[in-house]
């Protein structure tokens, strides 16, 4: 996400966007499975097959934490975002509850991404 198709040239308000995109999916009606951490010792598997855990809480502490003048905060932003639907697939049925919260969630989040930051 470094190279942007069209240049970005306005950064200082895409941290506002970011909060404002975050807000979005965890309001989102499918949000539920994604907003905290997955319980690695509720959930058997989950630990040894999801190397990288990511949910919205996560994202969204980062988010506080990093520097505007990080100019790598917008691509963390996407990469984390996508790495919780990633995970989401990699664990879960498509013909499962949250298996297809994940597929809306991204649908989703691809949609308002590209209108409000590309
Ligand atoms: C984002 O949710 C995770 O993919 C965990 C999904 C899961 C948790 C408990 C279960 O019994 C089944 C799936």
């Amino acid at each position: 996400c470094a190279k942007k198709a069209k240049p970005h040239k306005d950064d200082k308000k895409d941290l506002a966007t970011c909060r404002v995109l975050l807000a979005e999916l965890e309001t989102h009606q499918d949000a539920w499975p994604f907003l905290k951490p997955v319980d690695l010792k509720a959930v058997p598997g989950y630990r040894k097959v999801i190397k990288k855990p990511m949910d919205f809480s996560t994202i969204r502490e980062k988010l506080n934490n990093s520097q505007q003048n990080n100019e790598l905060f917008l691509c963390t932003f996407i990469i984390d975002v996508n790495l919780v639907f990633d995970n989401c697939e990699r664990f879960n049925e498509d013909d499962s509850e949250i298996g297809r919260a994940g597929h809306n969630m991204r649908r989703f989040f691809d949609k308002r991404w590209t209108e409000l930051l590309q």
